[in-house]
């Protein structure tokens, strides 16, 4: 058995390009030609396998690799007996049932009907928490909505985005969302957290934590200082050093990147000056 963590990251699709960007992120070494099946990275004791998405369950619940990014539905949809350790936030998408207008309003008026999915056992398990038994479920690789036109089922089961390609084909949303999946780490459901598993979540983690703050940077003086830093008291508090200028501190803190502008506004208002935003390329702790 090789002493390096072996992890699989999807080879196409939806998840693809931003499991890449993220294992970058973290320093990681990604394959540059995309008919590269493995990666060595030995620097980081780390072996890349590039799996079709709806696999990487299946290796990591059977034990072959130690973990794996993958979709929260498609991790559900394999029954592969994997988990759920980190949500990594991209890839979010909501699982639904679609017909035409007349078909059907709620979970409960699919009772015999035929429905068309790429997701099966989630859809049987949904039915079955609902009591409804449905006519049959038939299960199709992609392009789930044509299923209705050719007359293969009666309502389909399939991610909704945007909702462009229901309204192309004029049918409706029936009843509540079935789920809501997004990217994330699994592993095998008995396996031990080691400390390069750890390791690995925590470069992941920082990333993610990175791409939600920015730095802010401002000079201010100390009989405002209390003021500003009741605007935003930062992560873990904010840092505070003497600037040359006689009676002014400088401070750095990390605000969230969604509020920055609006922090920014009301540090300004109690005085601050010289205010800076800078990116976060990667933090840790
Ligand atoms: N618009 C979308 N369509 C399909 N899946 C999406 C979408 N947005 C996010 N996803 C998520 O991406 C994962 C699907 O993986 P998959 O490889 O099937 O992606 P895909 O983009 O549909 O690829 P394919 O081109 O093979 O259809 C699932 O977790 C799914 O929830
Ligand atoms: O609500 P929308 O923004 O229109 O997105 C939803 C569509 O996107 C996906 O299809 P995809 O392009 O992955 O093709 P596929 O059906 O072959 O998987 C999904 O299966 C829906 O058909
Ligand atoms: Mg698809």
């Amino acid at each position: 058995m090789s002493s390096l963590l072996r992890v699989a990251v999807p080879n196409k699709g939806s998840l693809n390009a931003k499991a890449v960007a993220l294992l970058h992120a973290a320093g990681y070494q990604q394959r540059t030609d995309s008919k590269e099946l493995v990666v060595t990275d030995h620097e980081n004791g780390i072996e890349f396998f590039y799996l079709r998405p709806r696999d990487i369950a299946t290796y990591v619940g059977s034990g072959q690799l130690d973990m794996g990014i993958t979709g929260r539905d498609l991790l559900i949809d394999s029954t592969a007996p994997a988990e759920e350790i980190l949500a990594l936030g991209f890839a979010r998408s909501t699982f639904h049932f679609a017909g035409h207008p007349e078909t059907a309003q709620s979970v409960h008026d699919l009772d015999g009907k035929t429905i068309a999915t790429s997701y099966p056992a989630v859809v049987a398990k949904h039915l079955a928490d609902h009591g409804v038994e449905a006519g049959g479920i038939v299960r199709l690789d992609g392009a789930v909505e044509t299923a209705l036109r050719l007359g293969v089922a009666e309502v389909i089961a399939d991610v909704v985005e945007t909702g462009a390609t229901l309204a192309h084909l004029g049918l409706r949303i029936i009843g509540e969302p079935i789920m809501r999946s997004e990217a994330i780490v699994i592993q095998g459901q008995s396996d031990p957290s080691t400390d390069a598993s750890q390791r690995f979540l925590r470069r992941l983690s920082g990333v993610l934590v990175a791409r939600d703050y920015v730095l802010l940077d401002y000079d201010i003086e100390v009989a405002n200082l209390d003021r500003a830093v009741a605007v935003s008291s930062g992560k873990e508090g904010p840092t505070i050093s003497p600037l040359h200028r006689e009676g002014w501190s400088a401070v750095r803190v990390m605000v969230p990147a969604a509020r920055a502008h609006t922090i920014m506004d009301q540090l300004e208002q109690a005085g601050a000056r010289a205010i800076l935003v800078t990116k976060i390329q990667a933090c840790r702790g």
